[in-house]
């Protein structure tokens, strides 16, 4: 599902990685480790399609967006699903409105789930019309999450997504992780916590090159 082939990548001056390879299938979790500037969240990005490379190519469902915004606005759309540390909520906007966000996405087998109905999944139901910046830090990861449940993305891509989490959220968020992966996505999580690279099928850590 998605086909990273030798990328590369400079930050400030410093090189982050070099022709680094690899793939993830459907229904796979694979986890970026390694230390504090390695380059982890640089590389979601780029997969995301929200950072270029300066070298190398990534295929999204057989597809390499390239220099073309317009198939990377569309691959986005249609395959990716992000989980961010700090949630990527719109805080001004109900829970509705931004599980909506998400939308159209691709629809997995029969129906789409309704937004009532992904917020009852994730322990959030009757919650749909309270803005989001109102929800403690737990909720509106378990809002991001019901996100993903309607949008169904065959890619999810997740930075961190459990360090700002106390431990029954945090469970419930490598739980849905990993359920989006029965259901056939590849998932993609970088993290610095031991516990969510040992749910993992893979791990891959980078160094820092310099
Ligand atoms: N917008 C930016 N402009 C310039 N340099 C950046 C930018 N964002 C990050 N960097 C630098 O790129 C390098 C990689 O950062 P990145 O956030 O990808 O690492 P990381 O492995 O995810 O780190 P952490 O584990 O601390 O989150 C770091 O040296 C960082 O300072």
């Amino acid at each position: 599902m998605i086909q990273v082939d030798r990328v590369t990548k400079h930050r400030g001056g410093r090189l982050l990685w070099r022709d680094l390879s690899f793939t993830v299938a459907r229904g796979e979790v694979l986890a970026l480790t390694g230390p504090s500037g390695c380059g982890k969240s640089t590389l979601l990005d780029c997969i995301g399609l929200i950072d270029s490379l300066d070298a190398g190519t990534i295929h999204v469902g057989g597809t390499d967006a390239g220099r073309s915004r317009r198939r990377a606005r569309r691959l986005r759309r249609d395959h990716l699903g992000y989980l961010f540390q700090d949630f990527g909520l719109v805080p001004d906007m109900t829970v509705d409105a931004n599980i909506r966000i998400g939308r159209p996405g691709r629809s997995r087998g029969a129906r789409r789930m309704t937004t009532a109905e992904a917020l009852e999944r994730v322990g959030l139901a009757g919650r749909g019309s309270d803005r989001a910046h109102d929800l403690s830090g737990g909720e509106q990861q378990r809002v991001a999450l019901a996100r993903l449940v309607v949008k169904q993305p065959d890619v999810i891509l997740a930075d961190e997504p459990t360090s700002a989490l106390d431990d029954d959220n945090a469970r419930m968020v490598l739980d849905a992780l990993g359920d989006f992966a029965s259901a056939g996505a590849a998932v993609i999580v970088a993290t610095h916590a031991a516990p969510v690279a040992e749910r993992a099928a893979t791990v891959l850590r980078l160094e820092r090159t310099s």
